[in-house]
């Protein structure tokens, strides 16, 4: 499947079986968190996240969380090591890279290196309704760390958060850590958590998407072209949007940096 992004062409090949999808908006049977705002439609917005003492001690303190992973893998590190430097010391072993993945890709909050409650009072505040990092459909409070190496497919495929279980009705955040750039950050396809289901072919269940075998449906075919872009936001930044949005597909175009980010969701109090 062929996409832009940012106007570059890029090809996903995504292997799944496709279902059969609905004339139907996700979005207009849940709970729109973006509603009332400016970038509603876009479905996205940049901003200044937390003030900068906290936004640092929050960056730095999940550097360390990776750091902590390496060291459980077989890897450990000195306390300074640039995680930006990730994929040199990986290199191409996969199957370590995936127990590193698996270390950090759900924590619970008390792991957090800021109170997670500032994180809710800033969201609720930027989006302009009560919410908190707390999952009511399987009473989780979680946050997920990504870690995506220059040249390989360790982003996850092109999907909409809601095609898989208890995502509904919130809203998420893409934070930067470390080689988070316009060649690397997350990408999404603006003011698409409005398209119907049967403008999007996807997979049923999970997808293979370049030999990497993913949890979540990916996007096989579009009606309208796929236009992405990387909203790129900047260290001291946060990125909202909305999970009906179709988003990843982030390949990691850097030169010569691994992308850190922050990824939480956010429900109705
Ligand atoms: O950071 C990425 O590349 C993907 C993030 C994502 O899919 C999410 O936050 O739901
Ligand atoms: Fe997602």
């Amino acid at each position: 499947m062929k996409a832009s992004i940012n106007a570059r062409e890029v090809t996903y090949q995504i292997e799944g079986e496709s279902g059969q999808a609905e004339d139907k908006v996700l979005l207009a049977d849940s709970i729109d968190l973006t509603r009332g705002n400016s970038w509603s439609g876009a479905g996205y917005m940049v901003v200044e996240f937390l003030p900068a003492p906290e936004q640092q001690q929050l960056q730095a303190g999940l550097e360390a969380l990776v750091r902590e992973a390496l060291a459980a893998v077989g890897l450990p590190v000195a306390a300074d090591f640039p995680v930006a430097d990730y994929h040199k010391l990986i290199g191409d072993d996969q199957q370590r890279h995936l127990a590193v993945v698996n270390l950090t890709k759900e924590y619970t909050m008390e792991r957090l290196p800021v109170p997670a409650a500032l994180l809710e009072a800033r969201v609720s505040e930027l989006c302009g309704h009560r919410v908190q990092a707390y999952n009511p459909w399987d009473q989780m409070r979680l946050f997920h760390l990504r870690l995506v190496r220059p040249g390989r497919s360790d982003n996850n495929p092109l999907h909409r958060d809601v095609w898989l279980p208890d995502y509904d009705d919130c809203l998420n955040i893409y934070m930067p850590v470390t080689g988070s750039t316009a060649d690397s950050s997350l990408s999404l396809v603006p003011g698409s958590h409005w398209w119907p289901e049967n403008r999007v072919e996807r997979t049923q269940n999970g997808a293979v998407y370049n030999g990497v075998t993913y949890t979540v449906p990916a996007v096989k075919h579009t009606v309208e072209p796929l236009q992405l872009i990387r909203p790129n936001p900047g260290p001291s930044e946060v990125l909202l949007f909305s999970p009906y949005l179709l988003h990843g597909g982030a390949v990691n175009l850097n030169a010569d940096a691994t992308r850190l980010s922050l990824e939480m969701r956010f429900w109705s109090v």
